[in-house]
């Protein structure tokens, strides 16, 4: 982190009590605390997401982050807005884009909401516009000579009403970028659970010389799951060796939809680190039947649909072989209405809830006991864990620097 960077951000940047906290902690990321938050120095209706990072000053993940996003502006990328130095007890905040909505909360929406005893569907102009705008945000992190690596429901941000109504915003909430112990497993830090569903199946093998493609398989995985409200290759969590990548269960998963790889098919995998594993644990006969094609089928989704022809050419098993989000953003399916729309919502009413709250107690960051709100609605599994998994509302809403 430049001096000349905190100098400003001391001297020039928003201070913590420019703020009131809005006393809803909308998320805990694996390494800090996110809050939602309004500014009470200026008139500006405007919400903040407030991050407040749990490590004292600047850590290195801390200025890995900010460096980052510093970097990194783009319409469908989540904006760092100004870092907040607090002096009291060493923290840092990012002020950060505050979006109202997550795909995760909004594909359970879907899942479990009924109208006149019918499912309410996503439209599908939302549909496309969101996979227009991922592609368009993942385009510029990778023509950045970035890689997301942890693309999820969870990671993708909506914004609700305002200048910025319905435009997707790239996040990351979880810890693939941290920088951590060598030897924890990439499956777990700090006991959270990390979901592997939207996991290359590259990384799954081993693969050290990932490309951008695993983030490309990350879009399909989220586009099925948009198309179905169902992860396409969910499974349990598992215990594996140590800081190994393979993941049988995970591989499993996905062999049972895509059926297991003929050697044409991915004529590298047999270089990958783990292909001896993945010989003496599966039997390819065993898959023999199972597509992508017929496993969408089996979801009610047009098996000839545009739609279809566009998935399989995500969910790509060779990465050598994986559309890139250039050629992605090119194809025919972006050519025909409905045309992807800056508002994914499109002018229509957004139908998702805000987020609910109930009672309990907890402590605030510096221990002290305080009455909160807690809420149950954006809970996940494990393996969904919304962006705001665990909320709280203080009920006696006061800046975050009391
Ligand atoms: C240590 C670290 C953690 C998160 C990030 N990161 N990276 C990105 C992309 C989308 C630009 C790739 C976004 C973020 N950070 C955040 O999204 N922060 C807000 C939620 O914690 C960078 C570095």
């Amino acid at each position: 982190m430049d001096d000349g960077f905190k100098t400003e951000t001391f001297l020039r940047g928003p201070k913590l009590e420019d703020f009131e906290y809005l006393g809803c902690k909308v998320g805990q990321g694996t390494y800090g605390q996110v809050y939602k938050a309004r500014r009470k120095d200026i008139p500006d209706d405007r919400s903040y997401a407030l991050k407040e990072i749990e490590s004292q000053g600047f850590s290195l993940s801390t200025c890995r982050e900010t460096s980052l996003l510093r970097e990194l502006k783009h319409p469908n990328v989540i904006n760092l807005l100004g870092v907040i130095l607090c002096h009291t007890d060493r923290k840092v905040l990012l002020l950060l884009d505050y979006a109202e909505y997550d795909l995760c909360q909004m594909i359970k929406f879907h899942k479990t909401s009924k109208k006149d005893k019918k499912p309410v569907k996503m439209a599908k102009g939302t549909i496309k516009s969101i996979l227009y705008q991922i592609l368009e945000g993942i385009q510029y992190i990778h023509s950045s000579g970035v890689l997301h690596r942890d693309l999820k429901p969870a990671n993708i941000l909506i914004m609700g009403e305002g200048i910025q109504r319905g435009r997707v915003k790239i996040a990351d909430f979880g810890f693939s970028r941290l920088f951590r112990n060598p030897l924890k497993p990439l499956t777990e830090v700090d006991n959270v659970v990390v979901t592997l569903w939207y996991r290359a199946p590259e990384l799954l093998l081993g693969d050290k010389h990932y490309t951008t493609a695993i983030d490309m398989w990350s879009v399909g995985c989220i586009f099925a799951e948009l198309l179905t409200y169902e992860p396409i290759f969910s499974c349990r969590q598992e215990n594996n060796r140590e800081n190994s990548p393979y993941h049988h269960d995970q591989l499993d998963s996905i062999f049972r939809v895509m059926g297991f790889p003929l050697e044409t098919d991915w004529e590298d995998m047999k270089e990958m680190p783990e292909y001896i594993t993945l010989q003496e644990e599966f039997k390819p006969c065993n898959y023999s039947n199972n597509t992508l094609v017929k496993y969408m089928e089996k979801q009610n989704i047009n098996p000839t649909s545009k739609d279809v022809a566009f998935l399989q050419k995500l969910l790509v098993m060779d990465p050598n072989k994986r559309i890139t989000s250039e050629q992605a953003l090119k194809d025919a399916i972006f050519q025909k209405e409905p045309f992807p729309t800056g508002d994914v919502f499109s002018g229509l009413e957004i139908p998702y809830p805000e987020r609910k709250f109930v009672e309990s107690d907890t402590s605030d960051r510096r221990g002290k006991k305080r009455k909160y709100s807690t809420t149950s609605g954006a809970q996940q599994s494990d393996q969904t864990q919304g962006q705001y998994g665990k909320q709280i509302r203080m009920s006696n809403p006061t800046t975050l620097s009391e």
